[in-house]
């Protein structure tokens, strides 16, 4: 007989200055190819696992958190900062991968391997073995240092969560990372294969090196969705989660809500994984009246799963009525909220068709959208 499936939280710690990268904020809160650091690395491991708890300078304000994200005040030291996200923790989960929030070009794979590993092990981490001749000296070579068995160590870094915090609150000499801070605690950590490209942002030279990273493996695909639902009777419409109040409502097999239906087949489309009708059989009574979120949340989660972060949603509103600008907003931010993402990432406008077709005769509501991902 198997237990309940471990729940899994990651800690990413940023609450570092950041002084040997420089610039006017600290690292992680910079620009990498087009956002921050920090939402790389939080949106590699959406998803992939049941929470993240994002640990920030006390000074740093709290909007800058993700959405979706726990905040929690970091400290002094990066053990104190990993102490503070596992008390938040406590109690909450099983297990925790603790991540630098300075490494932003994680994989899924190498997330997924120290996972694996935490069936087998109580600790697992990443390594890349030294390729390179390692050298003693300064200005002179003083000596050649054996390479064998020597690995470069790298996060995410994978316990259980009560002995890593119980590792933590006992260590008594500052450690650079948690494998260490686990065996001082007689935690045996494993040892996964980590990538080159799981590098720490610490030099102004590492964003360089970043941006060819991510740039030279991006999948960015673009997908698009159309829908259209016809008015019946009823007294509001439901469009891209809003409530709206209307003279008439809209029909369909679910709420209707041909905003978010759109934006739902935009994704799948993206995806190339068929659309919301194989996904969602109109034929079948259990999506009956069913709210339209449903759908967007699968199709988020798919695109997860395939190790795709939505990077914008553009989404048009044909209709004479019910005018939308009064609602675009909030419709906006209902869609950001659904999607986990911020809300400068999503759009939602509308425009008449001038009076011209079944839109323009007041029929329904037809509804366009564009969406972009992204997998590196
Ligand atoms: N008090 C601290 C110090 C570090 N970190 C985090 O630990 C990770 C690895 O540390 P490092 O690369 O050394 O970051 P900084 O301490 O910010 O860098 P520097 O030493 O150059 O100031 C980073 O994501 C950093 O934000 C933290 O959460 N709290
Ligand atoms: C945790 C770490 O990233 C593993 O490689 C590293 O130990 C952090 O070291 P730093 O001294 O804080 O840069």
């Amino acid at each position: 007989m198997t237990g309940a499936p471990k729940t899994t939280a990651a800690v990413i710690v940023a609450a570092g200055r950041g002084t040997r990268a420089g610039g006017e904020i600290a690292k992680q809160w910079q620009e990498l190819a087009g956002r921050r650091v920090i939402d790389w690395t939080c949106a590699a491991f959406a998803g992939r696992v049941d929470h993240i708890a994002l640990v920030i300078a006390e000074d740093c304000p709290a909007d800058w958190v993700p959405e979706g994200v726990e905040r929690v005040v970091g400290g002094d030291s990066r053990d104190a900062s990993v102490r503070r996200g596992l008390e938040a923790l406590e109690g909450r989960f099983d297990r925790v991968l603790i991540h630098d929030g300075a490494r932003p070009l994680v994989s899924a794979d190498v997330i997924d391997r120290v996972k694996e590993a935490l069936d087998q092990h109580q600790g697992a981490a990443p390594g890349v073995a030294v390729t390179d001749t390692l050298w003693r000296g300064t200005t002179t070579v003083d000596g050649v240092q054996d390479r064998e068995g020597l690995i470069r160590a790298q996060t995410p870094q994978g316990f259980q969560l009560q002995a890593i915090l119980a590792a933590h609150r006992a260590l008594d000499t500052p450690a650079t990372d948690d494998v260490g801070v686990a065996r001082a605690a007689g935690i045996e950590v494993a040892i996964v294969e980590g990538c080159d490209d799981n590098i720490k942002i610490t030099t102004p030279d590492d964003f360089a090196r970043a941006r060819r990273i991510l740039e030279a493996d991006m999948d960015i695909r673009t997908g698009n969705g159309f829908d259209v639902h016809r008015f019946g009777p009823g007294d509001h419409v439901v469009l891209c989660g809003v409530e709206v109040p209307h003279g008439r409502g809209l029909q369909g097999h679910s709420d209707a809500d041909v905003g978010l239906h759109t934006i739902t087949d935009a994704i799948y489309g993206a995806l190339a994984r068929g659309d919301i009708g194989q996904h969602f059989p109109p034929s079948d009574p259990q999506w009956k009246g069913a709210a339209s979120h449903i759908f967007l949340e699968h199709a988020r989660d798919l695109a997860a799963e395939m190790g795709f972060s939505i990077s914008n949603v553009d989404c048009t509103l044909i209709c004479e009525e019910p005018k939308i600008g009064p609602h675009a907003e909030t419709m906006r931010d209902k869609v950001a909220e659904l999607l986990a993402i911020e809300g400068d990432r999503v759009s939602v406008k509308a425009t008449t068709s001038e009076q011209l077709g079944f839109t323009g005769r007041r029929e329904g509501i037809a509804c366009m959208a564009t969406v972009t991902l992204v997998k590196r």
